[in-house]
C-alpha cells in the first residue's frame, strides 16, 4: 500500500531513517467529538499536513466489505485475516485537501472515494477491521512517514499513544455520546437527509465500545494528553483551547 499527498509519496516499505523532526500535534478521541473540525483549522492555520487516520481505516473497511471479507453483521466469524492483510497492502491511497468540505478527499487506486466513506455504516466496517493488529501494523509506517515531510496534525484514536508517542502536543477530545449523536443528526439534516437520533446513538455506543475495548491500540488518552470535553463547548472554543495548549508547549502560531 502506498499513501500519497499532493506534495509527496509515502510508501509502506520505505525504510529510510529520518533525522529531521517536524512538530506533530495529535488529536485523539471518539467519533463526532470534533477532532476533524479542530484538526482542519489547525492544519490550515499552521500550514501543516493533515493525517485523517480514520479515513485509512474507513477505506480498508469499505474495501473489505466490498470484497466480502466482512459483513454488516458484526458477529460474522471468522474473518480471513490473511486476505484482509493482502487487501490492505494492495491499496494505493492518496489524500487531497478539499477546502469546500473542510476534510481531505480520499483517492484509492486512482478513484475518488465519495462522501459515502464518511457515513456511520462505513465507520462500523472500519472499527471491525481496526481490531486486527496486522492491519494496524500495515498502516503504521505510512502514518509515521507523514511526519517526516512537514509539521503534522494527526487525528484518530491512537495517534498519541501508538503512532506518535513522542508527539509535541497530544489532545484527547471527547464529548458525551448524546452530544455526538446530536451533532450527527444536525449534520445529516443539514445535508438534506433523514436522521434517527436513537439509532445513531446506539451505533455510536457500539463503535465506542469496540474501539475502547480492543486489545491493540484501544482508543484512550495518552498519559500526557490534554483532556477536553466538548459536550458543552462550541467548535471555536475547542480550537482556542487547543491553540493555547499548543502555544504553551512552544508551537508558534
Ligand atoms: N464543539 C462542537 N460543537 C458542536 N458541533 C461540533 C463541534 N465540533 C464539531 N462539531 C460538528 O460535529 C460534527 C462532527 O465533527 P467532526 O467530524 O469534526 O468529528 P470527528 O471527531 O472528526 O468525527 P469522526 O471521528 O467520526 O471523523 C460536524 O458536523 C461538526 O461540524
Ligand atoms: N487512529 C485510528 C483511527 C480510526 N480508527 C478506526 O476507524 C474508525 C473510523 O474512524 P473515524 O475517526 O473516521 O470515525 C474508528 O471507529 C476506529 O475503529 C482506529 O482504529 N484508529
Amino acid at each position: 500500500m502506498t499513501v500519497s499527498s499532493s506534495l509527496t509519496d509515502y510508501t509502506i516499505n520505505n525504510a529510510e531513517t529520518h533525522s529531521l523532526r517536524y512538530p506533530v500535534i495529535c488529536i485523539d478521541g471518539p467519533s463526532g467529538a470534533g477532532k476533524g473540525t479542530a484538526a482542519w483549522r489547525l492544519a490550515k492555520t499552521l500550514g501543516y499536513q493533515l493525517l485523517d487516520s480514520g479515513a485509512l481505516y474507513r477505506i480498508v473497511g469499505l474495501k473489505a466489505f466490498e470484497a466480502g471479507l466482512i459483513s454488516a453483521d458484526t458477529q460474522q466469524q471468522p474473518i480471513n485475516e490473511t486476505a484482509l492483510l493482502e487487501l490492505t497492502k494492495s491499496l494505493h491511497i492518496a489524500f487531497e485537501p478539499n477546502h469546500d468540505s473542510g476534510r481531505v478527499d480520499i483517492i484509492v487506486n486512482g478513484d475518488i472515494i465519495g462522501e459515502q466513506v464518511r457515513n456511520e455504516t462505513v465507520g462500523g466496517y472500519a472499527s471491525q477491521i481496526a481490531v486486527f493488529p496486522q492491519v494496524r501494523q500495515a498502516l503504521l509506517k505510512l502514518q509515521q512517514d507523514m511526519a517526516t515531510r512537514s509539521g503534522l496534525i494527526a487525528d484518530g484514536r491512537d495517534m498519541g499513544t501508538v503512532v506518535f508517542p513522542d508527539a509535541d502536543v497530544k489532545v484527547f477530545l471527547t464529548a458525551s455520546a448524546e452530544a455526538r449523536a446530536q451533532r450527527r443528526v444536525t449534520q445529516l439534516i443539514t445535508a438534506g437527509q433523514t436522521a434517527d437520533f436513537d439509532a445513531i446513538l446506539e451505533t455510536i455506543k457500539v463503535r465506542d465500545d469496540r474501539d475502547e475495548n480492543r486489545t491493540t491500540a484501544p482508543s484512550k488518552p495518552a498519559e500526557d494528553a490534554l483532556l477536553i470535553d466538548s459536550s458543552t463547548l462550541d467548535a471555536d472554543t475547542v480550537y482556542q483551547r487547543i491553540k493555547e495548549h499548543c502555544q504553551a508547549l512552544g508551537i508558534c502560531f
